[in-house]
């Protein structure tokens, strides 16, 4: 069930033998079984609501495995629907993943196009084949300077953002082209802006000197920014995951991660399964008190 919906081979339907295929069929449904039992058991604990990835090691996989490095990041991407149905059965609202970042376009012109070609082939598979999507009723979010893709990439992600917009399950956002700075360079930006426009548009009116003052405030809060920032309206990750044991940040979510818990599982990413995620569930459920203990002091000094 799951190969079928994350896999556009058709191989995966066709190529096995009638009694392979019933062996396969049971163990599944074993596996199904299990796995509901464990998120039953699971959800006695806090769960959490974002999970934020950073899919690092698919060239590293490919190389381990001598294959075209492309390959890597293609069965990454099996990874990522995977992980994405699998939060959804956990009832985790929000998955961010960070898939380009600004840093990447300095990477080797060659790699730079063979990922951009896969965005635009996934993005377009996004939108053809809709298993996935429906399964999770998936709304899909791109975080990042567009202007910066190529053209075919650029309209396929805004095609894909639109045709999911009234979804109400999963929402599920990816970074690309995303740095943190520039998301917070581009939030004082946007906030300066929407000043200039007030004022302008309370001098225009001929509204009187106090009034234009509310409009021209200088200070800036902790709150305007938030609302100028990609994630508006999406709570904080509660957990971020980097594969491939990197314990950096490499300038990803810097705003919404003071609470995160950080975590840094060893498998590459396009390893990562459903026990890496209930692992990471769990070391997040044990470090649950403490980090409402730290939001708690937080808040006090506030
Ligand atoms: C449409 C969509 C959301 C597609 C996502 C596809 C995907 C898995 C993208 C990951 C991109 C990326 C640069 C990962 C880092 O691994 P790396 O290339 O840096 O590998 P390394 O850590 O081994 O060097």
């Amino acid at each position: 069930m799951l190969d079928s919906l994350i896999s556009h081979d058709p191989k995966v339907l066709t190529e096995k033998k009638p009694d392979e295929i019933i062996v396969s069929g049971v163990v599944e449904s074993l596996q199904n079984f299990l796995r509901k039992c464990i998120i039953a058991v699971l959800s006695y604990g806090p769960m959490p609501k974002h999970i934020a990835f950073i899919m690092d090691g698919n060239r590293r996989y490919a190389k381990s495995r001598s294959i075209k490095e492309g390959t890597g990041h293609s069965v990454g991407f099996s990874a990522l629907m995977a992980s994405l149905i699998y939060c959804y059965e956990m009832g985790v609202k929000y998955i961010t993943v960070y898939a380009f970042s600004i840093d990447n376009f300095k990477r080797d012109p060659s790699e730079v196009k063979t990922l951009m070609e896969l965005m635009e082939e996934k993005i377009n598979e996004l939108l053809e084949n809709k298993n996935v999507i429906n399964k999770v009723n998936c709304k899909i979010n791109f975080w990042g300077n567009l202007d910066m893709l190529p053209e075919p990439v650029r309209l396929a992600a805004q095609k894909l953002m639109a045709s999911t917009a009234e979804n109400t399950g999963l929402v599920f956002s990816v970074c690309m082209p995303y740095n943190s700075t520039s998301e917070i360079a581009n939030a004082v930006t946007e906030l300066c802006k929407e000043r200039r426009d007030m004022m302008q548009g309370q001098q225009a009116s001929g509204r009187n000197g106090r009034l234009a003052n509310d409009g021209a405030r200088s200070d800036i809060s902790v709150a305007d920014l938030d609302h100028h920032m990609y994630s508006a309206g999406c709570p904080d990750p509660d957990i971020v995951i980097r594969t491939s044991g990197e314990t950096r940040l490499s300038n990803f979510l810097l705003w919404q991660t003071t609470f995160s818990h950080l975590q840094n599982p060893d498998p590459l990413w396009p390893e990562f399964s459903w026990r890496h995620l209930i692992w990471a569930i769990l070391q997040y459920q044990r470090a649950y008190p403490y980090i409402e203990q730290n939001k708690g002091l937080a808040k006090k000094q506030l």
